[in-house]
C-alpha cells in the first residue's frame, strides 16, 4: 500500500505515481500494465502524449490483476491549442473517448500558455467537465502562483493538483510552500531529472548508502518527503519496483536539507519557464 496525501477538496492521492511520457503503442500499453501489477495506483498521461489509447487499455487490463478500475487514478491533460471553452470541452470528451473509460479521475492544464492568454477560459470547461461528471478532480500544471491567484480571483475555484518540474537540480522551495498553504497538491515532473546526472552525485550516493537504497530512490524519497508526488517514467519491471521502493526510504531533516542544497538557479531541464514557455 502506497500511503495518501489530500487536497483542500478532499481528494487523495498516493504519495508517488508512474509517468507515462513517451510509453506508447503495445509495448507502452504492456508497460503500464506493469506498473500496474507492480502496485502504482495514479497513472500520469496527455492528449498530447499520444498515448490515452494505451494508458486506458492498461487500466481496463487492471482487473487481471486484482485491481479495480475504481482504485486507479487516471490522469490527462489539456494542451495549449484548446484552451477555448468549446474546444477545451469538446478535447476532454476526446480523452475520455480514447481512454476506452468511462471518465477520466483528474484532468490537468498542461501549460498556463500566458502569450495566448485563454487559460481562465480553460479552467472553466475543466470547471464544467468536473460538473459533468467527465472527470473526477480538476488541477493544471505549470502553474506559477501568479496564475493560481488569477484562477481563484477570476472564478473563486482553485485546482486540487498543480504538477511542475521538481527534482533536486530544481527543487521549487516557493512553488511548493504556496500550493501546501493552499491545500494544492504539487506533482513532481521529471523527478529524476530525467535520468541525468544528479543520479550520480556523490552527495546522493552517500545517502543511499546510509538507507541501502539506490540513487533514484533517495531523489524520489526526498520529493515525497517534502510533499511533493514524483512521477517517475521506467520501462521495465525493475526500475518500476525500485522506484516504487522509494516510499520506504524514509530520509532526515538534514538528508532532505542536502539535498535540496544542490538547487540551482538555472536547474531546469530544458528551457521551459512557464511564464514564457507557449506549448501548443
Ligand atoms: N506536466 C508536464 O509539463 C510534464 C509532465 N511530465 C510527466 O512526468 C513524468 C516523468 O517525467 P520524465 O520526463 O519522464 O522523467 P523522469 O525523471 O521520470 O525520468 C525518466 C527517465 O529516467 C529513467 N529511469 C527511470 N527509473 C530510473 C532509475 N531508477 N534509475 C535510473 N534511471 C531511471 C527512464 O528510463 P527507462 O524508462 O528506460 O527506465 C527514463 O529515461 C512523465 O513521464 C510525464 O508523465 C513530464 C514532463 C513535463
Ligand atoms: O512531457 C510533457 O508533459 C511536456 O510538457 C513537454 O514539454 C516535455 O516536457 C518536453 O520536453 C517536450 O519537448
Amino acid at each position: 500500500m502506497i500511503p495518501t496525501t489530500t487536497a483542500h477538496s478532499g481528494l487523495t492521492l498516493p504519495v508517488l505515481g508512474f509517468g507515462t511520457y513517451r510509453l506508447k503503442g503495445r509495448a507502452g500499453s504492456a508497460a503500464i500494465e506493469r506498473a500496474i501489477q507492480g502496485g502504482y495506483r495514479l497513472l500520469d498521461s496527455a492528449f498530447n502524449y499520444e498515448n490515452e489509447g494505451s494508458v486506458g487499455a492498461a487500466a481496463r487490463a487492471a482487473d487481471r490483476h486484482g485491481v479495480e478500475r475504481g482504485d486507479l487514478i487516471v490522469t490527462s491533460k489539456l494542451p495549449g491549442r484548446h484552451h477555448a471553452h468549446d474546444a477545451a470541452i469538446a478535447t476532454i470528451e476526446e480523452s475520455v473517448a480514447r481512454t476506452g473509460l468511462a471518465s477520466l479521475d483528474l484532468y490537468l492544464i498542461h501549460w498556463p500558455n500566458p502569450r495566448i492568454g485563454q487559460y481562465v477560459e480553460a479552467w472553466g470547461a475543466l470547471v464544467e467537465a468536473k460538473e459533468r461528471g467527465l472527470v473526477g478532480a480538476i488541477g493544471v500544471c505549470n502553474f506559477l502562483p501568479e496564475h493560481l491567484e488569477r484562477l481563484r480571483s477570476e472564478t473563486g475555484v482553485l485546482p486540487e493538483v498543480n504538477q511542475v518540474e521538481l527534482h533536486p537540480y530544481f527543487p521549487q522551495e516557493e512553488q511548493l510552500a504556496f500550493d501546501r498553504e493552499h491545500g494544492i497538491i504539487t506533482q513532481a515532473w521529471s523527478p529524476l531529472g530525467r535520468g541525468n546526472d544528479i543520479l550520480d552525485r556523490p552527495e546522493i550516493a552517500e545517502i543511499a548508502a546510509a538507507h541501502e537504497a539506490t540513487a533514484g530512490q533517495v531523489v524520489l524519497a526526498w520529493a515525497i518527503a517534502r510533499g511533493a508526488v514524483p512521477l517517475p517514467k521506467a520501462a521495465s519491471a525493475e526500475r518500476q519496483r525500485e522506484n516504487l521502493g522509494a516510499v520506504d526510504v524514509t530520509l532526515t531533516d538534514d538528508e532532505v536539507a542536502a539535498i535540496t542544497a544542490l538547487g540551482r538557479a538555472d536547474g531546469r531541464l530544458a528551457d521551459q519557464d512557464p511564464r514564457v514557455y507557449e506549448e501548443l
